[in-house]
């Protein structure tokens, strides 16, 4: 360390002075690594330092991606040296060809490695982790050439990113000053700096924020994109769960409030009167006022029972429903083979909708579970189209959709049976809800069409302050 430390020093990657930073602040000391590509030597010591650093920590690297610019060339070398695939974050969209703001051959679910030259309060690493995260894949780990110690770690960490440096300041200083590259007034002043502008950022969320136009050009579910373009069109993020034990009633209701849903969600198997007719006339009234339809199915049981859970039996569930529910408790092969084979048509005209937490009190759906099933969602994105959750996940996308069920403006507790409420408005905001799932605060109101409007508005109003003011 104390040759590398002579090394950047000596050829100015360190200098001592007055430095105004991005942030607005004056440093006494300013790390220019951009210097490091003039000597090859130092490029490769350096990249073969972070890349031991990131083997040393055990992570997990399917990918790497530097963060612009400086960043590059280092992220270039590991990845040719260490046959590791890179990934390229443009810091502007072309206004031409893909308008693509990252480059290169990834799959949802890959574990990606961030690249820094030097990090102060994490900031730039965060921007290019939630760009990477929109497309599903995960970011877990960052490597740094230089940790200047001013909060950069602990903010990344609040965020699921681990960081890990090659450098601290205070090990540079300690260096230079043992060698008596510069004298220890110098090395206290900077140390003086660092302590007291210690830094926070606040990050967006990579899905909460983010238009739905935008939302919907990164869905990679059919279903999911049909669902974002519903919810524009009738500003509505409403979806009903008819929980009636007739169909008939079913019929009426969606009759009554089409035109404020975008999802009708039923459990058939309570239907007492079921028919294949009836659903075709269901279907009809989705057809004409623009609503999916969702079986909260709940499936939890192996990929061949499942299969023939999804596709046979008295309700022929493939035959209707836009989107059906499913635990992630079986594991990722259910997932993957719930609907069929790759080419099963089922895949693109329903979508599995993940149940990752429940809404009830002492629910065992704790964040290990459903961080875990988010992440098989996402390796499954082609089966996949959203999910059913309490919290923003994990591993959050932003082209999938996040249903929230116990929403009830009246009931500000929950039933007698261990369901739990909160308003719509909490549901968006604090929850991270796309779409609100209201139940009995609507069915058993007397006017259910002026209730689904008053749901409607609250519920859109809270997502348009959301995406628009994060
Ligand atoms: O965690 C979950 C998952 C699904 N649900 C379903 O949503 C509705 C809620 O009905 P309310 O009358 O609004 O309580 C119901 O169909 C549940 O099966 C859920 O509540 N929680």
């Amino acid at each position: 360390m104390d040759e590398l430390a002579t090394k950047l020093f000596d050829v100015q990657a360190v200098k001592f002075g007055s430095f105004t930073l991005k942030s607005g602040q004056v440093s006494p000391i300013y790390f220019d690594f951009r210097l490091i590509i003039s000597y090859p030597a130092i490029l490769e010591k350096v990249a073969g330092l972070m890349w031991k650093k990131c083997a040393d920590n055990g992570a997990n690297v399917d990918l790497i991606c530097g963060v612009p610019y400086t960043a590059l060339p280092l992220a270039t070398l590991i990845s040719v040296t260490n046959r590791v695939p890179m990934l390229l974050r443009r810091k502007e969209v072309k206004d031409y060809g893909t308008k693509k703001l990252i480059e290169g051959d990834y799959r949802p679910g890959m574990n990606c490695i961030i690249v820094e030259d030097v990090v102060t309060t994490g900031s730039s690493v965060l921007e290019t982790a939630v760009e990477l995260r929109k497309l599903g894949i995960l970011v877990t780990h960052a490597i740094v050439l230089l940790d200047r110690r001013q909060g950069g770690k602990e903010n990344l960490a609040k965020h699921g990113i681990e960081l890990s440096a090659v450098l601290h300041v205070e090990e540079i200083m300690a260096s230079l000053e043992k060698q008596s590259k510069v004298d220890h007034k110098v090395s206290e002043e900077v140390m003086d700096f660092i302590r007291g502008h210690q830094q926070s950022i606040i990050s967006p969320n990579p899905r909460l924020h983010v238009s739905l136009d935008e939302r919907r050009s990164s869905s990679k579910h059919p279903v999911a994109s049909r669902l974002f373009d519903l919810m524009i069109a009738k500003k509505s993020n409403l979806c009903v769960a008819a929980d009636f034990s007739s169909f008939d009633e079913v019929i009426k209701l969606a009759e009554s409030i089409g035109p404020k849903i975008v999802v009708l969600k039923i459990h058939v198997d309570i239907l007492e009167d079921f028919t294949l007719a009836k659903m075709k006339q269901l279907k009809k009234v989705a057809k004409s006022h623009e609503f999916l339809i969702m079986e909260d199915r709940k499936f939890a049981d192996i990929a061949n029972t499942v299969h023939q859970q999804f596709h046979g039996g008295v309700y022929q569930i493939s035959e209707w429903a836009d989107l059906v529910t499913a635990h992630p408790l079986p594991g990722p092969e259910m997932i993957t083979h719930m609907f069929g084979d790759s080419s099963s048509d089922s895949r693109d005209t329903c979508g599995c909708v993940l149940i990752l937490e429940m809404s009830t009190k002492n629910a065992l759906t704790n964040p290990d579970y459903a961080k875990e099933g988010a992440k098989w969602g996402l390796m499954a994105s082609d089966v996949v189209a959203g999910f059913v959750a309490q919290s923003p996940p994990d591993s959050d996308f932003s082209g999938w959709i996040q249903f929230t069920p116990g929403v009830n403006s009246a009931s500000k507790t929950g039933d007698s049976k261990g369901q739990q409420y909160c308003s719509p408005a909490e549901a968006v905001l604090e929850r991270g809800a796309d779409i609100i799932i209201v139940g009995r605060g609507l069915i058993n109101s007397s006017d259910v069409v002026a209730t689904a409007e008053n749901y409607r508005t609250e519920g859109w109003a809270a997502l348009t302050q959301r995406i628009t003011n994060p």
